[in-house]
């Protein structure tokens, strides 16, 4: 099944998808697994699985620091996928690779879409190539059904937002705020209007990421998108073992929570 249908079977029971991302190696290799298959007993829809990279541009501190972490336990592109594959029988949820497009590039393309596959990956998200190149990785990753999702600035002009919801796969990563990944107090008031906007562009799930950290963000953002993805506030929770925290957030994206 591909990614864009198993976000729309959650979505048609009533649920908003809950899309944790993971900081792959983050406390050594040997984390990635029991991590990955916690996140998917508590219910989560599928999971970012970010690749550590030594210039990550669009990261906030919390996950810079994590990707040195994961840097400093010798984790890489290659022994992420590696690893992935030794468990892929038990993943029943889709995983997205979050990586720059370096790590990629190094790998050599096919062989890369080729590993990612077979570790039961089904989607991409390269946050520092433009829409534009993508035709570069395209048919190594439509030949391994692997979706290759854009990041959407609900800033960006209106025709913009409307070719890049068009071209997503998978899903439409709807970026909330300006900046870097983070945690953030609050958002800007017009994004009811933008979401309005970029799901009337869009027919593949629209999700809801960066600076999302708490149940009323949850909650509220699953009333104006189909989901969210949560980064900096997992990783942190991570590193504590507070599941917790992180089975509140995935309960606060369930039918019976916003009654
Ligand atoms: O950390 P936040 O603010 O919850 O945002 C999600 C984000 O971390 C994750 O999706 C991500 C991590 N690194 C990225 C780089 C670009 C886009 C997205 C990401």
């Amino acid at each position: 099944m591909t990614l864009q249908k198993q976000l729309e079977d959650v979505l048609a029971t009533g649920d908003k998808a809950f899309v944790p991302y993971i900081m792959a190696g983050d406390g050594g290799l040997e984390t990635l697994k029991p991590t990955i298959l916690k996140l998917q007993q508590i219910g989560v829809s599928a999971i970012e699985v970010g690749i550590p990279f030594t210039d990550p541009v669009a990261d906030g501190p919390t996950i810079e620091l994590a990707g040195e972490r994961a840097l400093a336990h010798g984790v890489s592109l290659k022994k992420v996928l590696a690893e992935l594959q030794s468990f892929a029988q038990e993943i029943h949820i889709p995983l997205v690779v979050m990586t720059y497009l370096n790590p990629i590039l190094a790998y050599g393309i096919e062989a890369f879409a080729e590993d990612a596959k077979r570790g039961g990956v089904q989607g991409l998200i390269v946050p520092d190539m433009p829409y534009e190149e993508s035709a570069l990785l395209h048919d190594a990753l439509k030949v391994n059904g692997i979706a290759l999702v854009q990041l959407v600035s609900l800033m960006s002009p209106p025709e913009r937002i409307k070719k890049l919801a068009a071209a997503s796969e998978g899903f439409v990563y709807a970026v909330t705020v300006n900046g870097i990944t983070g945690e953030r107090a609050s958002f800007a008031a017009e994004l009811a209007g933008h979401f309005a906007n970029l799901k009337a562009a869009s027919n593949i799930p629209v999700l809801a990421g960066f600076g999302i950290s708490t149940t009323e963000h949850v909650k509220s953002f699953g009333d104006i998108a189909d989901g969210v993805i949560v980064g900096s506030k997992i990783v942190t929770a991570l590193v504590e073992q507070d599941w917790a925290t992180i089975e509140a957030l995935v309960q606060a994206t369930k039918k019976t929570a916003a009654i």
